[in-house]
């Protein structure tokens, strides 16, 4: 049971501030780190492993501060998100060294064990180049794990992946839960986060913009303001009556197209189509505007 907990840490590098007053831990289970590339994900997780001092703050792992602390190394481990493997070697030669590079008592069998939990045995024996992206990460995974540490850290551990491998690899991230580990692993994309079903983290631009269980996520993100572009059989018209209403903020014609922004989207959901059949107008479409991931998220940081 190791928990890992950032407290009122920042991180930056230069100028750039990277991760900015962050307190957040993290329990066994799976827990994913949510947010928009640039957000600072790959930097909390790399002062979680140690491999980077914070600035400010502190940060632990099962108690213990992660920085310039070897210890910590025994009970962690880091899948990167770049892919750096060595083709030319096996899956169990790659392993196996990172099992001697820990200094096992016994690097063959916790090497065989590693590559049977994430069910590479039967491949194990061709070189790295020959395989699938979804295998590669898989032994990589296996490498992390090799020294059976309690705390599992992915970066972007789906990128890439067709979706049988993402599924593949989302069941194994569960077991690994489900045997009392503490993994986070870090995505841009809510519904990988989702079908984890576990505790979202979420953060932007360095700051934790959101956390919780992901229904609740979701629901902060469906509920924040949006823009349609409505088609109907008098767009004019449909202006007048919609800015009227309290959850519509704002409405605009430009050239006979119709933009709407509603404040409240439940509540503008159920009144469109009752407003338009009373007022005799016909809808014909209503299409929601482009929104960068990058404003979506900011959304919740403003709330
Ligand atoms: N070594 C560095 N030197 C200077 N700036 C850096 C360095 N590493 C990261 N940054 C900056 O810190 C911010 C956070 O970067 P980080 O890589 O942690 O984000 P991320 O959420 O992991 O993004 P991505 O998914 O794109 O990797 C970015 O603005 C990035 O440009």
């Amino acid at each position: 049971m190791t928990a890992v907990e950032l407290t009122e840490a920042s991180r930056w590098y230069g100028n750039v501030v990277a991760v900015n007053d962050v307190t957040l831990t993290v329990g066994p289970g799976l827990t994913g780190l949510l947010g928009p590339n640039g957000a600072g994900k790959t930097t909390v997780l790399h002062l979680m492993a140690g491999l980077l001092s914070p600035s400010q703050g502190t940060v632990t792992i099962g108690g213990k501060p992660a920085w310039r602390n070897p210890d910590v190394y025994r009970t962690l481990g880091l899948v990167t998100e770049r892919e750096s493997v060595p083709g030319f070697l096996t899956a169990w030669e790659f392993v196996l060294a990172s099992a001697k590079l820990h200094k096992l008592p016994d690097p063959a069998a916790a090497a065989r064990t590693a590559l049977g939990i994430v069910e590479m045995e039967s491949a194990q024996d061709r070189a790295i180049s020959t395989y699938s992206k979804g295998m590669r990460q898989r032994t990589r995974v296996a490498a992390a794990l090799v020294h059976d540490p309690g705390v599992l850290l992915l970066d972007e551990p789906f990128n890439g992946m067709d979706p049988r491998q993402r599924l593949h690899m989302m069941e194994l991230l569960h077991r690994m839960a489900e045997e009392g580990r503490t993994i986070l692993f870090s995505s841009h994309i809510l519904e990988e986060v989702e079908q984890l079903s576990g505790t979202v983290q979420v953060i932007v631009a360095g700051r934790l913009a959101a956390s919780g269980d992901y229904r609740h996520i979701r629901r902060l993100m469906t509920n924040r303001p949006h823009v349609f572009t409505i088609e109907s059989s008098d767009n004019r018209r449909l202006a007048t009556v919609l800015i009227g209403q309290e959850s519509v903020s704002a409405v605009t014609l430009t050239d006979g197209t119709l933009q709407v922004h509603a404040s409240d989207y439940g509540t503008f959901a159920r009144a469109l189509a009752k407003l338009a059949k009373a007022s005799g107008i016909r809808l014909t479409g209503i299409l929601p505007a482009d929104e960068s991931l990058e404003k979506v998220f900011s959304y919740l940081v403003a709330t």
